[in-house]
């Protein structure tokens, strides 16, 4: 388990609000923290990463304490820096080292005394070998994001953090990568903490999701626990992006991105009243038939 029991006060453009997290995750699993702008989520990624301090609670993974200050305490009486703590974060700026090649960039973040063969199996796991000495300014986007995550997990972390990594790649490219990452999530055991606002990134990859707001939990449970209730069941389910809503005769044709393919599915007025494109929707089947139900956002 690992265990958030945590306050502090953060002061937003909206004043001042208090981040309230009391949760014990389960190890091992993909955990997305949702919420709107300015909620905290980053905050409690920060926290766990040991680079910003609660005002008072405790931090703790499996039996060690990471964290730990009572409500009125003067100091923590723990509090372990961030390189004690088994932890890997890939930030949406990837922060790499543009005078080191990639592979520098890895030996750079290796431990003493570790097998300089851990660099060569993250090279290889994250299909970088080819482009391991090149210097990061001639890598693309994708490129860079897959460097930053081999140098996360030079250190063998039980955690990986991850704020927001695919926001700056276009969409066949942040898929392949989110593919990845689930490769690498299994292969190593980890227990992944992914910050997202984008639902197919959600469903796809996590298996919990703690929706914040205004610095409290508002819901948490599975993908479709959290933001699926009332909507159709069926034998096919799918989330995806509108495209495009046109009308044909009596009914309306919608075009609907998911993952890298387009549907296009007819549906009645009623189905399409609210809808317009940028819309997270569902795509179910009901007796045969196709049918869409918006996400509606928390
Ligand atoms: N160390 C701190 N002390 C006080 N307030 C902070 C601290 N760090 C962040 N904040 C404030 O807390 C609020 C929440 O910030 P945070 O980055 O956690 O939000 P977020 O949910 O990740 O938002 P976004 O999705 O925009 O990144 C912000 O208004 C921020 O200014």
């Amino acid at each position: 388990m690992i265990v958030l029991d945590i306050q502090k006060r953060l002061l937003s453009a909206q004043g001042e609000i208090v981040l309230k997290v009391n949760y014990a995750f389960k190890e091992q699993d993909l955990i997305t923290l949702f919420g709107k702008s300015g909620a905290g989520k980053t905050t409690i990624l920060r926290i766990l990463a040991g680079l910003v301090e609660p005002d008072f609670g405790r931090v703790q993974v499996g039996d060690t304490l990471w964290f730990e200050r009572t409500k009125g305490a003067s100091k923590p009486s723990i509090n372990l820096p961030p390189q004690k703590r088994s932890i890997g974060f890939v930030f949406q700026d990837y922060a790499l080292f543009p005078n080191m090649s990639v592979e520098e960039n890895l030996y750079f973040a290796l431990p003493k005394g570790v097998d300089k063969k851990k660099v060569a199996e993250l090279l290889e796991i994250t299909e970088l070998q080819a482009l391991a000495k090149q210097k990061p300014n001639v890598l693309s986007g994708g490129q860079q994001q897959r460097v930053a995550l081999a140098r996360a997990l030079v250190r063998s972390p039980e955690i990986l953090l991850l704020d927001e990594p695919f926001s700056a790649l276009d969409s066949m490219m942040a898929y392949k990568l989110q593919k990845e990452l689930l490769k690498i999530h299994h292969h190593f055991n980890l227990t992944t903490f992914l910050v997202s606002h984008n639902f197919s990134e959600v469903f796809f990859l996590s298996n919990f999701v703690l929706c914040i707001e205004k610095g409290r939990i508002a819901k948490q449970g599975s993908p479709s626990s959290v933001f699926l209730e009332d909507m159709p069941s069926g034998k096919f389910r799918h989330s995806g992006v509108v495209l495009e809503i046109k009308k044909s005769g009596l009914v309306y044709i919608l075009s609907v991105l998911i993952g890298n393919e387009i549907a296009q599915i007819t549906a009645q007025e009623e189905e399409v009243r609210n809808l317009k494109s940028g819309d997270s929707v569902i795509l179910a089947s009901k007796a045969w038939n196709p049918v869409v139900a918006q996400i509606k956002n928390l």
